[in-house]
């Protein structure tokens, strides 16, 4: 494993050079990976793995869209698709990609299937970590391991076939047959990752449920939120709120950040909005700091873990989900989006 200083501090990363894809390929080649769920991680990872060559099966019900769709990307049924308890019988590694609530439900039939030298693959330490909550206790005789993806199935997918990589984390629970380190990590390559840092399950739920509660998605939908109705409780116009808001974040400047950083993103602003940046950043800081330290709290206790087994196991949570994420799409702000989105040059039909 390569050494590397992020900021004064030597982490532990695998690269695709150290670890290639022929690599990968032969420590996989007598393993059938099984990937159970096809939701937004399992087509992004059970793709990954088929293009690479890797022998991959999917297990998902019958007659759901899920079926339809792992169909329509190509997965065989009988042959490269089947039922989820036909695909645990035949996979010696388990990748089990259902949504973390499911995963309660499932556990004493995927459980049976996990004898002695199979894996147990996560891409999330939820179930494991919060194992009061959830049950999930592997027997001792299987190797557990994670490679977590850092962003969506669908990006790691896209920039897969971008010939990009998406940055992943990966972990070991339980090494029990002394392959657990080079199995995740030719995972960790066959998914698609641009490289793998290390951790272990409980650092990589806590930080991931904060990061989604925070920065990464409900932190900046906050922020938005409150400027927008700022500008807009003091006269200025829907389309105005959008662009100052989130479009020229989205198009303009995370773009740079992106590519080296804040202070050079700042640098290629005006010296009047760099003065203000530099003035106001800590401001933000300090208010949002508590809630920031409320959040992680709330993941720590694992009072964020319960909700969302609560919440996400209810029979008509995709329902009430729904009406959730309509009254974020429904919002001026977002139907102002909406437009702004339409009137991008490439997204117009002109010459
Ligand atoms: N969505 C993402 O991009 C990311 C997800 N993860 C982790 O990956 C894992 C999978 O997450 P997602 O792909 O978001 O899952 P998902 O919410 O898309 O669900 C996956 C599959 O579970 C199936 N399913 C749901 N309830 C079921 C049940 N009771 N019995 C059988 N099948 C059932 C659905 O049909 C679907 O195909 C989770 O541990 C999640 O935390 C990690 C990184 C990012
Ligand atoms: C995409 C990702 O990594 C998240 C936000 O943590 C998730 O979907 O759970
Ligand atoms: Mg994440
Ligand atoms: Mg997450």
């Amino acid at each position: 494993m390569a050494q590397l200083n992020f900021g004064g501090t030597v982490e532990n990363v695998v690269t695709r050079e150290e670890f290639p894809l022929s690599k990968a390929q032969e420590v996989l080649k007598n393993e059938t990976v099984a990937v159970i769920g096809y939701g937004v991680q399992g087509p992004g990872q059970a793709l990954n793995q088929k293009d690479n060559g890797i022998n991959v099966i999917v297990g998902q019900r019958k007659n759901s869209k899920s079926w339809d769709k792992a169909v329509a990307d190509g997965f065989v049924p009988g042959e490269t698709l089947f039922e989820i308890e036909e695909a645990l019988e035949r996979g010696t590694i388990i990748c089990y990609l259902l949504s973390d609530a499911a995963q309660i439900a499932l556990w004493p039939t995927v459980k049976k299937h996990l004898t002695p030298g199979k894996a147990l693959y996560f891409s999330h330490g939820f179930g494991i970590t919060f194992n009061e909550q959830t049950g999930i206790i592997p027997p001792a005789d299987v190797d557990v391991f994670l490679v977590a993806p850092k962003g969506s199935g669908t990006s790691l997918r896209r920039m897969f076939l971008q010939g990009r990589g998406l940055n992943s984390s990966f972990a070991i629970f339980q090494d029990a047959t002394g392959k657990a380190q080079e199995r995740v990590i030719a995972l960790g390559i066959a998914v698609g990752s641009g490289y793998l840092f290390e951790t272990n399950f409980k650092k990589e739920v806590y930080s991931d449920l904060t990061g989604e509660r925070g920065t990464l998605m409900g932190a900046i939908q906050g922020i938005f939120a409150a400027q927008y109705e700022v500008l807009r409780s003091k006269g200025h116009s829907p389309s105005e709120a959008f662009n100052e808001t989130v479009e020229e974040l989205t198009q303009s400047l995370m773009p740079l950040v992106a590519e080296n950083g804040m202070d050079w993103m700042y640098a290629n602003c005006s010296t009047t909005a760099q003065r203000g940046a530099l003035d106001w950043w800590k401001k933000f800081k300090t208010a949002t700091q508590p809630v920031f330290e409320e959040l992680y709290n709330s993941v720590a206790t694992g009072q964020e873990s319960q909700r969302s087994i609560d919440l996400n196991s209810q029979d008509d949570y995709r329902v009430k989900l729904e009406a959730e994420l309509a009254e974020l799409r429904d919002s001026e702000m977002w139907q102002a989006g909406k437009t702004v989105r339409s009137l991008r040059p490439e997204n117009q039909n002109v010459d």
